[in-house]
């Protein structure tokens, strides 16, 4: 399995928008990832599950201000047996959707025999990878009970990680949630307060401003790599 790690493709490189952000959605299995993806990109829902194989990737076109952002969401896998990608999710995440049941919600053995982490793990988790990408938790399935609405969650308080209810079953609160994320990774990556993305960020900007000031750089080196094209 440790294979697969390094096996995901990437998403194709930024094409005409003015930024690009990858969008993680964590969470354990049967809380409701894909079907939030679904009423998102689609708003479509359709109650059978499938549970998500190792990854499911979308592409989304959004809008920031007045910048164009492409967003790449992945939809990763809740099953313990899909632990070894966990790194692989992580890497060079811009923002993270943790996503859980809302409180009370009846969860059935099947899928609690699949269920591996709850929330805390897996913020403990991420934040070894990514220590400062903006984060919030989501509690799904909200019109399976509406009283659950009453009743706030701890977790994240203290790290003033913002809290939605929502549910992917009626739309409650999706867009909304999403739109936020969006933004908020847009925000990250353009001011990131981790040294290793500051950089990162350098070189693209560098890379950019070269490409503006000397266009003739790339047709150069076509003819030097390939004299008989030019
Ligand atoms: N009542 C209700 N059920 C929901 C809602 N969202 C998802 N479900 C149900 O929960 C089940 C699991 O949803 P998925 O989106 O497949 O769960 P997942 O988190 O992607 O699970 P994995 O892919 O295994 O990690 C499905 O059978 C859905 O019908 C919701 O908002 N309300
Ligand atoms: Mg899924």
């Amino acid at each position: 399995m440790a294979d697969d790690v390094g096996s995901i493709p990437e998403l194709g490189r930024k094409d005409d928008s003015d930024e690009q952000v990858k969008i993680i959605c964590l969470g354990d299995s049967a809380v409701g990832k894909s079907k939030l993806m679904e009423r998102f990109l689609m708003n479509e829902y359709r109650p059978q599950q499938m549970s998500t194989y190792a990854l499911t990737l979308h592409k989304h076109k959004a809008t920031v201000g007045n910048k164009t952002v492409e967003v790449d969401f992945w939809d990763t896998a809740g099953q313990e047996r899909f632990r070894s990608m966990y790194p692989s999710y992580y890497h060079k995440a811009h923002a993270c959707i943790m996503i859980k049941h809302t409180l009370g919600f009846k969860v059935f053995d099947v899928q609690r025999k699949v269920t591996y982490k709850n929330l805390a793990c897996w913020y403990t988790e991420l934040r070894e990878f990514r220590p400062e990408i903006p984060c919030c938790v989501v509690a799904n399935k909200i019109d399976a009970d509406l009283k659950v609405t009453q009743r706030s969650i701890n977790f994240g308080k203290k790290q003033g990680i913002p809290f939605y209810f929502v549910s992917a079953a009626d739309g409650t609160n999706v867009v909304k949630m999403f739109r936020e994320m969006i933004k908020r990774a847009v925000d990250y990556k353009q001011n990131p307060s981790d040294f290793m993305d500051e950089v990162m960020q350098e070189l693209e900007n560098f890379d950019l401003e070269k490409k503006e000031d000397h266009p003739e750089a790339d047709e150069d080196r076509l003819q030097a790599e390939h004299p008989e094209a030019v």
